[in-house]
């Protein structure tokens, strides 16, 4: 393992959407007093604003530009994190399904893996972060102290997305959710740029008959005894 990092370790938590990736990083973060890095926000930040400005999926030199242009930053707000855009607000609208899905596949261009795994390094090489997203025990940081894979069915993970989008009044039904869930699933399984996969040095927690508390324990002991490890490991 690397020398002791300045301000503890960096925790990686990889997934599939709606493995309950946020949920646990925001709470082990408050647990660690660890700073929460939310990667797939910066990446719906990159789609939200590629929309806007009119950029086709596949263009990836005006990808690039916007990426070159783009500052996104994360500002705490009590208990939740506002997603900032270059100062703009965005963290409601990155949040939609259909943002979700125009990431999924602007998020599989490299060069905004390029620019976003740059901006990711810079954040959390000093760590004290937990980084959630789909490659940051594989690509962003392999040298991560402590990985974790969070998953659960497609089917409990479309569930649990079903009632957080009908929470917020969204229509979509039960089905359409799932089928959703499963076509985000196999677009990051399947690209070829730092695909969603499990690192080999991954915890793999399945959280599907899992409570948010159960899988924080896990998590939270797996945390606490590397800490204790120290630099020996
Ligand atoms: N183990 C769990 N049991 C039940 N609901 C969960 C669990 N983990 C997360 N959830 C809920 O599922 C939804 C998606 O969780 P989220 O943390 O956003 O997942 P991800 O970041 O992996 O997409 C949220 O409403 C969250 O409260
Ligand atoms: N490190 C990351 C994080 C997200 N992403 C992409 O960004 C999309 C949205 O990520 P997210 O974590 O906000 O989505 P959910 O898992 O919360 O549904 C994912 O479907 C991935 O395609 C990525 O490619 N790499």
């Amino acid at each position: 393992m690397s020398a002791v990092r300045e301000n503890g370790v960096i925790v990686a938590i990889d997934g599939p959407s709606g493995a309950g990736k946020s949920s646990l990083t925001k709470l082990l973060a408050q647990r660690l007093g660890y700073i929460h890095i939310d990667t797939g926000a910066m990446f719906r930040a990159v789609a939200l604003m590629a929309r806007r400005a009119g950029i086709a999926v596949d263009d990836d030199a005006r990808l690039a530009e916007l990426c070159r242009g783009l500052e996104v930053s994360f500002v705490r707000d009590g208990e939740n994190c506002r997603v900032l855009a270059n100062g703009e607000d965005v963290s409601r609208e990155i949040r939609t399904e259909e943002i979700g899905l125009l990431t999924s596949a602007i998020s599989a261009r490299k060069p905004v893996r390029e620019a976003l795994l740059t901006m990711q390094r810079a954040m959390g090489t000093k760590g004290g972060v937990i980084l959630e997203g789909r490659d940051i025990g594989t690509v962003v940081f392999p040298d991560a102290e402590v990985k974790f894979f969070l998953s659960a069915s497609a089917e409990e993970r479309g569930r649990r997305r079903y009632l957080e989008l009908a929470a917020r009044g969204d229509q979509a039904t039960l089905e359409e959710t799932i089928a959703k869930v499963i076509q985000r699933d196999k677009q990051d399984e399947g690209r070829e740029h730092a695909p969603l996969r499990q690192a080999e040095d991954a915890l793999p927690i399945d959280s599907t008959t899992l409570s948010i508390d159960e899988v924080l324990a896990v998590m939270e002991n797996a945390v606490r005894e590397r800490l204790a490890q120290g630099d020996k490991g």
